[in-house]
């Protein structure tokens, strides 16, 4: 246990479990006032600042000390955005979670509702990695990761990169969703280069915000993004509140884990017919299989090929090794069509979403897919009705550790 005393303009940022209590003065958390708290849930941060100065008793947490923590810009903004659209944009680690969390605490507490979309798929606040989620708030909270979501679009990767159009419409969907007129966005941390310009232009352009906030660490970081916003949208360029981090190696990847934990862990084992469920996100199953290519293209592959299909436009191979991409070029000379080849275990402890009627209902780990037996066995807390299963990109172990990936260009 640590006595720590908190003067007016002094902040503290404790990383849980922790438990937090007020001895003297008063205490906020995220913008709620509290006496006591108590996370046992690992890897949140949370932001623990005093209106007239404070005495708190800390157990369990790495904490360190900040000064001036509340920016004069989160004071400003709460007076302009009640019932604004609100997309905030910066780099990783500048603030753009904490910035909405904070926002929406004090809005929630002066009585205004608010809507939060949350597209950061690499280091998501409201659902599971890997997934654009949103929920209606109609209280305050002390960390995201504490709510369940009520809308998840499954895109299955950590980054929007390959998976442009489907960011886009997820985003748009969730943004469909949401109830309030006050309604905060967060996005990721992907700002530079070509693909990432035209992603956030295109998301500004989609969502029509009324105000975007461009947090900045460094000066002119995110200039060329601001350059480029439509004209008409309302930009505003300001400093990240973030100095210091408390520091903790590998902390991005094990709040990813904790997440995957949350979302995955205690989970069943389910059997999927995939003659009767859709398979989303890969072109499988979307041509007429062709078992008597497998020994020809075995040969000409240099790697056993376990299934073979064929359609109009694409030859989708999956086979036993990785077979060189010179090899493929040759067969798509030979064939005038798209091949896409991967090894099959490429799909194996798939991290996969589970749909049903259009919408993304759960998540899972495929431990096994067998497209010979039309089987595919699924890891997880759903235990609803699925009607489609979605492929996503990484690979994953029962208890959250990335294992790989699945290459973008895989069939
Ligand atoms: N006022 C502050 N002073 C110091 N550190 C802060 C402050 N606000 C937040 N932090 C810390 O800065 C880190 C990054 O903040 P946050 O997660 O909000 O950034 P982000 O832009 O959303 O990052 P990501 O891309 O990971 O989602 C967190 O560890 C957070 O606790």
């Amino acid at each position: 246990m640590e006595e720590v005393e908190l003067q007016r303009n002094e902040g503290l940022i404790a990383r849980t479990p922790a438990t937090i209590k007020v001895i003297s003065g008063d205490a906020e958390v995220w913008g709620v006032p509290f006496e006591e708290i108590s996370l046992s849930q690992e890897a949140m941060d949370l932001l623990i600042t005093s209106n007239h100065g404070a005495k708190l008793n800390i157990i369990g947490s790495n904490f360190i000390k900040i000064n001036d923590p509340i920016p004069e810009w989160w004071h400003n903004l709460l007076e302009k955005i009640p019932d604004k659209t609100v997309m905030f944009i910066g780099k990783v680690d500048s603030g753009k979670s904490s910035s909405i969390l904070y926002l929406a605490n004090k809005l929630l507490l002066n009585g205004t509702r608010v809507s939060i979309i949350d597209s950061d798929i690499g280091q998501s606040d409201l659902g599971p990695p890997g997934v654009i989620s949103s929920s209606n708030l109609r209280d305050p909270v002390y960390q995201m990761k504490l709510l369940d979501p009520e809308f998840m679009y499954f895109i299955g990767d950590k980054s929007p990169r390959g998976h442009l159009l489907q960011f886009l419409v997820g985003t748009w969907e969730a943004f469909r969703d949401v109830k309030e007129k006050t309604i905060l966005i967060n996005t990721t941390g992907f700002v530079d280069g070509a693909a990432a310009r035209t992603l956030k232009k295109l998301k500004i352009e989609l969502l029509q915000p009324d105000v975007i906030i461009f947090i900045e660490r460094s000066e002119g970081e995110l200039r060329h993004l601001i350059r480029s916003v439509p004209i008409g949208a309302k930009a505003v360029n300001v400093r990240s509140p973030v100095r210091d981090l408390p520091k903790d190696k590998g902390y991005r990847s094990l709040c990813r884990k904790a997440l995957y934990k949350k979302y995955l862990e205690n989970g069943n084992r389910r059997t999927f017919d995939l003659r009767k469920v859709r398979i989303e996100n890969t072109f499988l199953f979307t041509g007429d299989e062709r078992r008597e290519y497998a020994p020809f293209l075995s040969e000409l592959m240099g790697s056993g090929v376990i299934w073979v299909e064929e359609s109009a436009d694409m030859l989708l191979i999956l086979s036993e090794g990785y077979v060189e991409r010179m090899k493929v070029k040759k067969l798509e000379d030979l064939m005038r069509k798209e091949v896409k080849c991967a090894p099959i275990n490429v799909y194996k402890n798939l991290y996969v979403g589970l749909k049903l009627n259009g919408r993304c209902s759960g998540v899972g780990i495929m431990e096994s897919f067998d497209p010979l037996d039309g089987k595919a066995e699924i890891l997880t807390r759903y235990g609803g009705d699925v009607d489609s299963i979605i492929f996503g990109f990484i690979r994953l172990s029962e208890d959250g550790e990335e294992l790989g990936m699945r290459e973008v260009d895989s069939p």
